[in-house]
């Protein structure tokens, strides 16, 4: 069973919608992500998922119930904040405690869950500290402490790492993941950082201007992207004007039989710069082959990235492990290809054709 349904949710802030008609199904458990750009209404679906904000339509049910008029402090749901958000007057202890005292609940039993949740997140020992006294990283664990302690049914968190240095941001998200893999708790999880969404997730709803544009595993949302906006917005992607002709496809002049679509039109190709090959480089199969000229070779130890200016637009191409003759080839032509079965094709109103690889 679906731990939460959204359905047909919506909100304006004025004349401005800013979230369309929203379905989604969260399964029990789950690692749930909204990825998306600045504005594109992620906050505004969790708040309203938290109830600090009402709905204009639709209906949030959690484990059946509807619950999209309770008022937020009855909605069983914890929280995460971007700013950690914790009572800087109130120790360590009394922060995690505040939400059970809210409940009431035995004093005993609070202690107990107090050091409990304290230990999940690596703090046991820090319970007289103020938080002024703390690192971001640790006043973000006191803010996840605070959150699991009430054993929620939702944990909702906004943004959690956005404050944090690069090094803390991965180390902690790794903690996150791994409490509530543990704990079994359905979370949904906010983002704009398209690393951190395939790091952590079970799957990724990717959403532009108050839509969902694609949901599906990390993996499905790298290799077979749905929608252009998906393809562009995680990871690195490069696009190619086209054209389909009845069972070819052309791509800066050169023709390829590509009979595994009809019809005819303009058409965008996209290609990972993993999966663009240099040099004759060989295999994969029927390809589409270009020349291009080396513009750019940013040289990154393990990997080098070659910008290529072709007939069809620029290309980067990223070559893993590359020998010395690689990384001197400014100024060079080179024969690319870009396997057919590497592709993916969208049409000019974003949808997919044929989506990418998925191996
Ligand atoms: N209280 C409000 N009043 C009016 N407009 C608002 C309000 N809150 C948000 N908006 C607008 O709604 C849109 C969506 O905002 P929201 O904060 O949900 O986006 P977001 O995807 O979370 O972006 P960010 O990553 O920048 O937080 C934005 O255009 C924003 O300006």
């Amino acid at each position: 069973m679906a731990d939460l349904k959204i359905q047909g949710l919506a909100k304006s802030y004025k004349d401005v919608r800013v979230l369309e008609s929203i379905d989604l199904d969260i399964a029990s458990g789950e690692f749930f992500t909204l990825l998306g750009p600045s504005g594109c209404g992620k906050t505004t679906l969790l708040r309203t998922i938290a109830g600090f904000q009402s709905q204009d339509k639709g209906e949030i049910i959690v484990k059946g119930e509807r619950i999209g008029t309770k008022p937020a402090h009855k909605r069983d749901i914890g929280m995460v904040f971007q700013d950690y958000a914790i009572f800087p007057h109130l120790t360590v202890a009394e922060n995690v405690a505040f939400g059970l005292k809210a409940r009431s609940l035995p004093k005993a039993e609070i202690e107990q869950r107090v050091i409990e949740s304290l230990k999940m997140v690596r703090l046991d020992g820090y319970q007289n500290r103020l938080p002024a006294e703390m690192s971001g990283g640790q006043q973000q664990r006191v803010g996840l402490a605070r959150a699991m302690a009430i054993r929620p049914t939702l944990l909702l968190m906004d943004e959690p790492l956005s404050n944090l240095d690069a090094k803390l941001r991965i180390e902690l998200r790794e903690d996150i993941r791994d409490i509530q893999r543990r704990l079994g708790i359905t979370t949904i999880y906010v983002t704009h950082d398209q690393e951190e969404a395939l790091a952590v997730s079970d799957r990724i709803c990717v959403m532009n201007k108050g839509h969902v544009e694609q949901i599906g595993t990390p993996f499905e949302i790298y290799r077979k992207p749905v929608r252009r906006f998906a393809a562009a917005f995680v990871g690195t992607m490069n696009f190619l004007p086209a054209r389909l002709d009845g069972g070819n496809l052309v791509v800066g002049g050169q023709s390829v039989a590509y009979p595994h679509v009809e019809g005819s039109g303009e058409i965008e190709v996209a290609i990972r710069p993993e999966n663009v090959l240099l040099a004759g480089g060989a295999g994969e199969g029927a390809a589409i082959t270009l020349k291009g000229e080396v513009r750019k070779v940013t040289f990154l130890g393990r990997e080098a990235h070659y910008t290529l200016k072709t007939e069809a637009g620029e290309i980067v191409a990223q070559v893993a492990d590359p020998a010395h003759d690689f990384v001197t080839m400014e100024g060079r032509m080179v024969d690319i290809r870009l396997p057919l079965s590497k592709v993916a094709l969208f049409r000019p109103n974003g949808d997919v054709v044929k989506a990418g690889s998925a191996r």
